[in-house]
Parts: structure tokens; C-alpha cells; sequence
């Protein structure tokens, strides 16, 4: 077998030849787990005569890293198990009440621990030979016979997801490597803003330049902010390396004045309004506050610069307007070079793809449900206009930084062992904007490169919301191939209920063809402008499966975690894959508290799913035991706060009595509670190996999982217990990506510090640490003790000390600026532990108890 670091272009001829992506240093680790079904495949002749060939590999840990792995695994069960029975010998604590809680924790940590092991035993890598998929549909004369693809972006705010962002998203989705007439792009804006409608216009033009600039030289990544500040650029390939510099340089002065009139947008048409206004509506009452289009005479149907009624957020009627038209089927060359047009494009096809924009309606009184109301309607709208059989969506802020990637997750849909069971293909979230040391965890890499390979080697990663290629028909709820009734049974008993879609009979006639691929291409739209609205109002969901069975769920703070959960709990699975170059990119919030309202969020979402009908324990048998057993994990995993909260504040006990322990003997217990959580970072040492990540990586996820616990969680549960009493639960809000850069200094936010109450649990956790440190040494100091005491003392100590280390970024991040000179905290720390240790020696002169070993209760 050739090793697979010689893995290179494909051949069909040798498909163990074929994985695109080199598996490389980085992935040393890994062989290659599926040569018998290669095997299998070259002899039944796939491949040939229009038989679909395999078109991903699958790679797995070599055996001795993961045997050594799973054997530390079992290692540690035995532990937690003689610690556990253990404890039960010797009920002997300072306060038994105590006790018995630390025993419950003990036992939630082990069982959770647990659970949450077992799903990453089995890991598996994918990786899409994008080459074979190429010879296998790609046509000599330049046509294609890839299915067509629905491109789904959302966005809300244009300040707090700033405009260049997500213009730079459609730039990167216009311009990727995918047939022209197979790609539609729906644009969402729940603002309903004219100057995103605007926005929209300038980029569409703008792509007439960018577009075949990427074709003609091949560039990557093909959203221009990245691509124009990327620090490395790999080598030449396009088809005219004389002509590039300059056309470089022509482009990136084209790009800088489209920043320019994109910022300028704003004022532009607030000032274009005050004219209109006076011009028009002086004496005309209603509209005197009106937002004017372009054309100065078309009041802008949705939100209004200064809001009036029916011309709000939350409430103004349904805009689409299609920007750009369905392309001809046929290659169309660019203009060749001209006076006002000094780019060459007379050798590049200059077509682009369909783009749609779109404000769907919002009401008083309807509950608009967020992102996943805005992506139900895209999916009606798309199934009318393009209707193609498959979806791709991203987060406003999320680019296309790798153009091969619409084809890479194809390769997992039409591969022919188990693509047509496969509902969605998820990438990672890799972010642009992170500070080097992620000190605050942004990055996840601990999910996003350990624990979604593991469920990748089950049935199938979570979907995380973004970055993420669908089958429409999993969406409208259909059966996985696999778990199809035959047809006689189907037959009997439908499964769908009456308006279970809505009354548009466009829609419904649409679904069929939603499941064939093989559309070469889209059938010109027919529906009338009428239906096109309608499949946008709030009413159109009114008494249908809408946000239940059909589309993405509603009345969750997460509609992500819990759609694809439906998927799965319906049979069907789906695909992990992290392409290097990553696929897409995104921004993260990198301010303390933002980072943490987005914590609040998820974890407030993951309790309300498991208390919904979409619990993990309720799922039905085509839901695989081990998904189970993750999906349990991911949706209760808040619930840790309760014990984590009290093993944080139990050192207070020392700052009112002599000595205190939560179990006796003191010493054997914190022996166990070593060997316990170095077992812990031990197979944490084996995991990034295999995972392909560092120690830094691993301690930040080991930091931030505590901060959660001490201030996020106990919040996502307050929110649980409200919203189970009726009470409308904690808001969520919007996560904030202010644009940095520019005139504000890089990386400003994170030293940005925004109190609120979500910070104060984790304070007083960190306050109670420092004391009782202080009054720890005080003791000491005044106490006489004994060397039996004073080992007793220290090893709780250390404990203290290991939980300080872990707050440290929060620490970090709530001396704001004072931050970027981090030895202040330490003099801080050192000076509190030294007052208090004073105070005590003070006080301990004139409160002779103090020290007397007296229990003060
Ligand atoms: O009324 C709304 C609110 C949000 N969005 C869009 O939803 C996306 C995600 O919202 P954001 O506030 O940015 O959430 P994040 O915390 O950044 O997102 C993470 O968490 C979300 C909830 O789990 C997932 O949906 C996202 O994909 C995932 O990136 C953005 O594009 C928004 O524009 C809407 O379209 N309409
Ligand atoms: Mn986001």
C-alpha cells in the first residue's frame, strides 16, 4: 500500500491514488481505513461507464495511538470506580451534607466524563477526491454535470455585522469554482435595510471585475479583504502570470474604492433622503420620514432610516428583487482591455451566478424565530426560483476561503456507498480575527478537530450552524433511502399531514423535483411575483410543520444543534470535513463578554433542547446508540455548574474555621483527586496528538470549559427554570463582530471590558480562591500546626492554585487594558494573598478563636 503521505493526484485507474488533499505532516497520525471497500469498488468496476466512482477516502489513527488512547481510557474508568468505592468506605467529612453533594458530583463527573470518551474512541478522518469528481462529471467542452446548489447567506445588522464582512462573503461566493448556471445565491436580510439592498448592488457590480479576476489568475482565497492582506500567497496558477502584477495593482485600487462607496453608503442615502424628503414629502405627512431608493422617486418598502409605521424592524412587508439573473448555459467572454476597462477578460468566461436578495415580512405579534425563520424562507423562496437539490448556508460573516469547497462536500453527497444517505456535510468554523494565544478559546479546536471526528466515525458530526451543505429533501422532512418504507407501505400511510408545507401549490409542486439531481439545468422560473410573496409573509407558516417537522427548528436559542439532531433521529447521516485549506472562514467575538453571551447562548439552547420533544432520550431506534450517548452529553452538559460551582466555593469553609475537609483522610482523597485529573490531561496529551493540536489548545479548553461553569451555566440554568415556569427565559442576543482594524487598533476588543452580571459569579469564585489562600497561610502562620496538618493544608492549596490557572484568561479579561502587562496580575494576586494573610495573623491576636480550631457553626 503507498503510504499516504505520497498520496497525490487522482487516477482513476489506482483510486487508492486518489485523495486530493495530501494527508500531510500534520496528520502523521493517520492511515488510511478503507482499502477494502477500494478494493471492493475497482473490481465491481465503478468508475467506468458512467458508474459512479468512490469520491472521498476515509483515514483512521494508527492503531498503536489509539489503542494507546483507548487503553489509558479504561484506566482511568478503573480509577474513578476504586475512588468511588473508596469513598463510600469512608463517610467520614467535616460536614456530611457536603460530603454527600461531592459524592454526587463525583459521580456526575465520572458518568459524564464518560459518555463524553466513549464517542471519540473510533475517530475518522474524511478527505473528498475532488479530482475524481472532476473526471467524473466535468465535460471535455468545458459543461458540467455536477447537480445544482442553492446558496444560502443571512445577515441582520449592518453595524454589528459590519457590511464589509458579508459583502466580502458574497464576493467569495460568486467567485468560487463551481458551474455559473449551477449555483443560485439567496441573500437574507432580516433588517430589511436599504443599505444592505444597496450594498448588494455595489458588490454585484464589483463582481464583474473580481469574478474573472479569480478566474483568469486562479487566486485564492477569493474574498478580496483576505485575499489582498493574506501574508503568504502560494505559487502562481493561473493563465497570465505577465499580466498579473498589474492587474493586481488594478484591482486592489477597484477594491479600495468599493470600501469606499460601501462605507460612504449610509450617509449617502440618509443625505439622498433628506433630499427626496424635502423635495416630496414636505407637506405630504406620510412620507416625511421616508427612506428613498436610488431612483430618488421609490420609497423604500422596508425598515426606514427614522422608523415609521409598517417601515421598521419587526414590521414592513416582504422585498425580493433578484440582482442578478440566471446566467445563459453557454461560457460568455469578458471584455477585452479598453481605456475605462484595463483588464483584460477576452480569454475568461465572465458570467455570473443567479443572486437574489431578500427581506422576508415581519409582523407585530408574529414570533420571527431568528435565523431559522429567515432560512425557512429562503428555502421556499430558492425551491421556486431554482429549486436545486442541494443547499449550502453560511453566517454573514462567514467566507468561501477555499474555492474547491463546494465541490469537496458534493463529493461526500454523491458518493455511491452511503451519499444518498447523507443529509448534510458540515465544516469546520475556523476564524480570521482570533488573538495568537485564543484567549478565550474561540477557535474550539478541541470540538472541531477531536470530538466531531469522533461522532464523524459514528453517525455523523452535529451541524454548528454555518458552513454547511444540505439535501433539501432531508429538509422537508423525507426518509433517508436506507430507512425508506417500500413503496405499498408508503403508500398506506403517508406521512404527511395535510399543510404540513403551506397552501402554495408552487412549493408543493416543486418537491418532487427537488430530489433529482440529475436537472442539468434549472427550469426557468415560472411562479408569479404573488406566490413569490406569499412564501414570505409571517402567515405563511401559520398551522404548518414549518419550524417542527419541516425546515430548520424553532423556539430554540440554537436552531442548529437541534435540526440536525432531527436529521439524525430520522436515519440519516452525515459528513465532517476539514480541508486544508480551511473551506471557510469566519469572525469571532474576541471581547470577554460578548464570548460569553455567546456561551450563555448555547448552553441556554442545549438545556431547552433536551427538556423539548427533541430530547436525545426520546429519539425512536434509527438514532445510533453512541449518537445517542453524544446528544445526551451535548444537550446536558450544563448542568456540571451545580457540582463545579461548590468544589470552586468550598474554600471559603477555611476562611471560618480551623481546618476543614470535605472528606477524611484528607490526604488519600487528594491523592485520588490527583491521580484523577492527571489521568485527565493525560489522555488529553494522546488526544491532541491524534487531534493534531497543541498543549496551548488543549489548556484553553480546559480554561474556558471552567469559566462557563462558573459564571455562563449557572445562567443557562436560571434560563431553563424559567422558561419551564412560563417566564419568557433569558434574551439572547445578537453576537456583536465589530469590525477592528482600520482606524482602531488590531485586536482592540479583547482588551475591551463591558461589566455585567454574567461576570460576577466567576469573580467571587476567583475572590474566594485568593482568600482562602491567604487565610490558608494565615493559619499556618498563628496555628502551630503540625506537619500532618500542614501537608494537609498544602495539598488543598494546590488545588486552589490549579483553579486560579484556569481563571486566568477571565482574570486577563477583566483588567481590560491593563491586560497587556500581565505581570500586574500576579502582583495583585500576591499582594491580596499577603493581606489577607495579615488581616488573619492580626485578628488572630485579638479573636483567640480564630485559631483554636473551634468550629464557629
Ligand atoms: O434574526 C436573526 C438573527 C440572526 N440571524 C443570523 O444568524 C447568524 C448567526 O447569528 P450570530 O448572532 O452571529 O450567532 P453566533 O453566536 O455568531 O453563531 C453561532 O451560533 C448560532 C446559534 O447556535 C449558529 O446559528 C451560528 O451558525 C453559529 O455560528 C448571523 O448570520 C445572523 O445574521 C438572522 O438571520 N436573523
Ligand atoms: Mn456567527
Amino acid at each position: 500500500m503507498p503510504s499516504p503521505a505520497a498520496v497525490g493526484g487522482g487516477r482513476l485507474a489506482d483510486p487508492l491514488l486518489a485523495a486530493d488533499v495530501v494527508v500531510g505532516a500534520k496528520d502523521k497520525y493517520w492511515v488510511p481505513a478503507d482499502e477494502r471497500e477500494i478494493l471492493a469498488s475497482q473490481k465491481s468496476g465503478a468508475g467506468e461507464d458512467g458508474r459512479a466512482p468512490l469520491l472521498y477516502r476515509t483515514f483512521r489513527v494508527k492503531g498503536p495511538l489509539i489503542n494507546l488512547y483507548r487503553l489509558l481510557t479504561l484506566v482511568r474508568v478503573i480509577v474513578v470506580i476504586l475512588f468511588f468505592t473508596w469513598r463510600m468506605r469512608h463517610r467520614d467529612s467535616d460536614a456530611m451534607w457536603l460530603w454527600w453533594i461531592s459524592v454526587v458530583g463525583d459521580l456526575w463527573f465520572g458518568v459524564t466524563w464518560l459518555l463524553n470518551q466513549i464517542t471519540k474512541l473510533r475517530p475518522r478522518k474524511c478527505v473528498p477526491s475532488i479530482s475524481v469528481l472532476r473526471d467524473h462529471l466535468d465535460q471535455p467542452d468545458g459543461g458540467s454535470d455536477l447537480p445544482l446548489l442553492d446558496v444560502f447567506i443571512n445577515t441582520v445588522d449592518p453595524v454589528d455585522e459590519p457590511m464589509l464582512y458579508t459583502m466580502n462573503s458574497i464576493l467569495s461566493i460568486l467567485a468560487t469554482d463551481y458551474p455559473v448556471e449551477k449555483y443560485a445565491t439567496y441573500f437574507s436580510d432580516d433588517g430589511g435595510s436599504l443599505v444592505h439592498y444597496e450594498g448588494l448592488q455595489l458588490a454585484a457590480e464589483f463582481a464583474a471585475s473580481w469574478v474573472p479576476f479569480c478566474r483568469k489568475h486562479c487566486v485564492e482565497p477569493r474574498a478580496p479583504e483576505s485575499y489582498f492582506w493574506a501574508k503568504m500567497r502560494g505559487e502562481y496558477a493561473g493563465s497570465a502570470p505577465k499580466e498579473f502584477l498589474d492587474d493586481h495593482r488594478r484591482m486592489r485600487a477597484a477594491y479600495e474604492e468599493f470600501k469606499a462607496r460601501l462605507d460612504g453608503l449610509s450617509a449617502a442615502i440618509e443625505q439622498r433622503s433628506e433630499a427626496c424628503n424635502r423635495a416630496n414629502g414636505k407637506d405630504k405627512e406620510e412620507c416625511a420620514n421616508a427612506t428613498w431608493m436610488a431612483d430618488g422617486s421609490t420609497q423604500w418598502q422596508g425598515t426606514w432610516i427614522k422608523p415609521a409605521k409598517g417601515h421598521r424592524k419587526g414590521h414592513h412587508p416582504a422585498i425580493l428583487q433578484v440582482m442578478l439573473d440566471q446566467p445563459s448555459k453557454d461560457p460568455e467572454l469578458g471584455m477585452a482591455a479598453s481605456s475605462d476597462h484595463p483588464l483584460d477578460f477576452s480569454a475568461v468566461d465572465a458570467r455570473l451566478p443567479m443572486l437574489v436578495y431578500i427581506a422576508r415580512e415581519k409582523r407585530p405579534g408574529y414570533d420571527h424565530q431568528k435565523k431559522a425563520g429567515a432560512m425557512n424562507v429562503q428555502l421556499r423562496v430558492s425551491a421556486l426560483l431554482s429549486n436545486a437539490p442541494f443547499i449550502i448556508n453560511f453566517d454573514g460573516d462567514h467566507y468561501v476561503n477555499n474555492s474547491q469547497a463546494f465541490r469537496a462536500a458534493i463529493c461526500f453527497m454523491l458518493d455511491p456507498r452511503d451519499g444518498a444517505d447523507t443529509a448534510f456535510v458540515q465544516f469546520p468554523q475556523r476564524f480570521d480575527d482570533v488573538d495568537p494565544t485564543d484567549r478565550y478559546c474561540n477557535h474550539n479546536r478541541m470540538f472541531f478537530d477531536a470530538t466531531l471526528l469522533g461522532l464523524n466515525g459514528i453517525q455523523g458530526p452535529s451541524f454548528v450552524g454555518t458552513g454547511c451543505m444540505f439535501r433539501r429533501v432531508a429538509l422537508y422532512s423525507a426518509d433517508p433511502p436506507r430507512w425508506r418504507p417500500d413503496d405499498a407501505k408508503e403508500a398506506k400511510a403517508s406521512r404527511y399531514r395535510p399543510n404540513m408545507f403551506g397552501k402554495s401549490t408552487s412549493f408543493i409542486n416543486s418537491m418532487p423535483a427537488a430530489a433529482n439531481q440529475e436537472r442539468s439545468v434549472p427550469s426557468p422560473a415560472t411562479v408569479g411575483e404573488a406566490e413569490l410573496a406569499d412564501a414570505m409573509t409571517c402567515a405563511y407558516e401559520d398551522g404548518t410543520e414549518w419550524g417542527n417537522d419541516v425546515g430548520w427548528v424553532y423556539n430554540i436559542a440554537t436552531e442548529d444543534v437541534v435540526t440536525g439532531f432531527r436529521l439524525h433521529r430520522t436515519g440519516w447521516r452525515s459528513t465532517y470535513c476539514a480541508m486544508e485549506p480551511d473551506a471557510f472562514r469566519g469572525t469571532a467575538p474576541i471581547n470577554l463578554t460578548e464570548r460569553l453571551y455567546q456561551i450563555l447562548r448555547w448552553s441556554g439552547g442545549s438545556l431547552e433542547m433536551f427538556f423539548s420533544r427533541f430530547c436525545p432520550l426520546l429519539a425512536g431506534r434509527r438514532l445510533h446508540p453512541m449518537q445517542r450517548v453524544a446528544y445526551i452529553n451535548m444537550t446536558t452538559y450544563p448542568v456540571s455548574t451545580f457540582f463545579i460551582c461548590m468544589y470552586y466555593l468550598y474554600p471559603v469553609m477555611w476562611l471560618f474555621q480551623g481546618e476543614f475537609y470535605i472528606q477524611r483522610p484528607f490526604q488519600t482523597f487528594a491523592l485520588f483527586v490527583v491521580v484523577i485529573i492527571a489521568t485527565v490531561e493525560l489522555i488529553g496529551m494522546v488526544e491532541i496528538r491524534w487531534a493534531g493540536l497543541t498543549l496551548l489548545d488543549w489548556v484553553r479548553n480546559e480554561q474556558f470549559y471552567i469559566i462557563g461553569t462558573t459564571g455562563v451555566y449557572p445562567m443557562a440554568m436560571l434560563h431553563i427554570l424559567l422558561r419551564s415556569l412560563g417566564i419568557k427565559g433569558v434574551s439572547f442576543k445578537l453576537t456583536a463582530k465589530k469590525l477592528t482594524g482600520g482606524a482602531r487598533e488590531r485586536l482592540a476588543e479583547l482588551y475591551d471590558v463591558q461589566w455585567v452580571p454574567l461576570l460576577v459569579p466567576t469573580v467571587v469564585v476567583m475572590a474566594v480562591n485568593v482568600a482562602a489562600i491567604g487565610a490558608a497561610a494565615g493559619k499556618a502562620i498563628v496555628g502551630r500546626w503540625s506537619a500532618a496538618q500542614v501537608a494537609g493544608a498544602a495539598s488543598g492549596l494546590v488545588f486552589n492554585v490549579w483553579m486560579l490557572l484556569l481563571l486566568y484568561p477571565f482574570a486577563l479579561g477583566i483588567m481590560g487594558r491593563w491586560s497587556k502587562r500581565p505581570y500586574i496580575l500576579f502582583i495583585v494576586l500576591v499582594t491580596a494573598v499577603a493581606a489577607t494573610a495579615s488581616m488573619y495573623v492580626a485578628l488572630a491576636g485579638s479573636l483567640p478563636y480564630l485559631h483554636s480550631g473551634i468550629k464557629l457553626v
